[in-house]
């Protein structure tokens, strides 16, 4: 059986966006890693899977899958990606995203401008989650991180130079460190000034990327609360740069940037067994 499918990225990080409304593919990790492989596959770094909403405020239910197969329950990059594929399909400028991590309400600013609402950020040491109650401002590790949830786990190591880091050693053994049962997106932030700050990070489940939504999202609330930085930010990241506003009034973490149509496809589902 034949399934189309859209190749799209928000600064470098990249998805393939399966509408399963009309396909109904059954999923599982072999199929989702093969799908996500970049030699086996089409390549992503994340599979990104929409059907019917389940909320009738939502105007599409999305799911977002690590090439691992594990599920996670926000992308930021994805979410603005999946509303610029909406308003590709639907000619309109405002959509809400069902997600598990909530509702989203995304916008258009201009055909390669997306905004996305990615919520209230969690700093309680069982939303994000942590193995204990601990301080999630400064975690009882190495250089002292902070942590938070968009929906997804980010924990965020303030230093001096980026240059200086190796974010592909040290993501992958903090990624699984014990202090996060679920894992975690490990962030690496170099303040430039007040209104502006460098961002790499290790994905959970994905590895290095070249952006990564949520994952700015973390940087800008975590460098807030240690008082490093003004609620607006520009986050570079080495894909291309995100704006980031941190609303006091509704407490709500607003993430805008470009997004890019790649190509769209066919794949036979027969050629990717479960
Ligand atoms: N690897 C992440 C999901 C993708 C996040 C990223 N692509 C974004 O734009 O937020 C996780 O397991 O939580």
């Amino acid at each position: 059986m034949d399934i189309s499918f859209s190749k799209m990225h928000g600064i470098g990080n990249d998805f393939v966006i399966i509408d399963n409304s009309v396909n109904r593919i059954q999923l599982n990790n072999n199929r989702i890693a093969e799908l996500c492989d970049r030699r086996y596959g089409i390549g992503c770094d994340q599979l990104i899977i929409l059907s019917a909403p389940k909320d009738k405020k939502a105007d599409v239910y999305v799911r977002f899958f690590n090439p691992g197969g594990d599920e996670a329950g926000a992308c930021g990059n994805g979410s603005r990606c999946v509303t610029a594929w909406l308003h590709d399909k639907f000619q309109r400028k405002n959509f809400t995203l069902q997600t598990s991590a909530g509702l989203l309400p995304t916008e258009v600013i201009d055909a390669f401008t997306v905004k996305v609402n990615m919520g209230q950020p969690k700093m309680n040491w069982r939303d994000i989650p942590l193995q204990r109650d601990v301080d999630s401002l400064y975690l009882p590790l190495s250089g002292e991180p902070a942590a938070v949830s968009m929906g997804n786990p980010h924990v965020t190591f303030f230093v001096e130079d980026l240059s200086t880091v190796d974010p592909v050693f040290c993501g992958q053994v903090l990624e699984k460190d014990p202090l996060f049962p679920e894992g975690a997106n490990i962030g690496f932030v170099q303040m430039l000034d007040r209104q502006n700050m460098r961002v790499r990070v290790w994905e959970r489940g994905a590895g290095l990327t070249l952006a990564c939504g949520s994952g700015a999202c973390a940087s800008v609330v975590n460098a807030v609360r240690r008082g490093l930085a003004d609620r607006y930010c520009e986050v570079r990241m080495d894909g291309g740069n995100l704006i980031v506003e941190w609303d006091e009034a509704s407490n709500d973490v607003l993430m805008t940037g470009p997004v890019h149509f790649s190509f769209t496809g066919q794949f036979n589902l027969d050629h990717y067994p479960l």
